[in-house]
């Protein structure tokens, strides 16, 4: 029976948490039940995500990135931060950068504890999100969900910053119970690829109050991406301007959508929670966890 050791960091951005494989020196390559049972909290680790460190030609490390369900995505801007740290220490360098399925990403140690990462630049075009259907305006498109009370979301903002996202705009977050609406949303055919999907509160022109059903993972304590995706819609949509503060239930990621170059600055901080091994055997995970 073939089986493998890999060690692990236990990280969080936000409480937005993660198992951060090193796959450098051993070329592991997970299955997605693999992934999805590191992601178990009752028999794995237990986490949002599970990133996989392996080399790049590009960049300074691949992240790659499953959700909980398994799948595979493209981006992911708190494990993003997390990977930012690890490397930076691990290089003694204050700049690395991070090749994704997405793109490579630069991300910079800002001080105080907090990490600055440059998402690149948003796409807002119906077959970028993507979309099944051509829709006229993006920052609005024609999905609606009647709740079970009888309230309607319609209209949401669709974005795509290296993953899909939908952002209802209600005039209260914590009058929504999302878990009982966004597995719904996160499947609607409207999402070839499915979607992670936010409600939004805009507090001022300068703050938003975010809630998040992610795609593959259900509901987080926070999201960078839908930090980012959120941002950008609220300043197209000329709700807020273009450098936003986000609160989410795990604490505050601040957004800059700069002018100049279209990029998504995403800054915020990183928590380090434990080390250990795994070891997977013909499917399954065991978990050691060392400090
Ligand atoms: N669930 C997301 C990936 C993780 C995004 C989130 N953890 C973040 O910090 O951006 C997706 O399927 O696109």
């Amino acid at each position: 029976m073939a089986f493998s050791h890999i060690s692990f960091k236990k990280m969080n951005g936000l409480g937005n948490d993660f198992a951060v494989l090193d796959a450098r020196a051993n070329g592991v390559r997970l299955t997605a039940d693999e992934a999805s049972g590191i992601a178990n909290r009752e028999t794995g680790v237990g986490c949002d995500q599970v990133i996989v460190l392996e080399p790049s030609s590009r960049a300074d490390v691949f992240m790659r990135i499953l959700n909980a369900d398994g799948s595979e995505v493209g981006a992911c801007g708190n494990a993003s931060r997390c990977v930012g740290a690890l490397l930076a220490a691990e290089l003694g360098r204050e700049r690395v950068t991070i090749e994704t399925a997405a793109g490579v990403l630069d991300a910079r140690i800002a001080g105080n504890g907090l990490v600055t990462v440059d998402m690149g630049a948003p796409h807002f075009g119906w077959r970028d999100i993507p979309l099944a259907k051509e829709e006229p305006d993006t920052r609005a498109i024609s999905l609606a969900i009647t709740l079970p009370d009888g309230r309607v979301l319609e209209g949401p903002s669709v974005a795509n910053v290296g993953n899909p996202h939908a952002i209802f705009w209600v005039a209260d977050v914590d009058a929504y119970d999302l878990a009982t609406f966004g597995g719904a949303l996160e499947y609607d055919p409207i999402f070839p690829e499915r979607a992670n999907i936010s409600l939004a509160e805009v507090i001022d022109g300068s703050a938003v109050k975010l809630r998040v059903w992610e795609r593959g993972a259900g509901i987080t304590q926070a999201c960078g991406t839908a930090a980012c995706a959120t941002a950008v819609s609220a300043a197209r949509t000329g709700r807020t301007g273009r450098t936003v503060e986000i609160r989410l239930p795990g604490g505050v990621i601040g957004i800059e959508w700069r002018a100049d170059d279209d990029h998504i600055l995403m800054t915020g901080p990183v928590a380090h929670e434990f080390e250990g091994t795994l070891t997977l055997s013909g499917g399954g995970v065991t978990v050691a966890r060392e400090s």
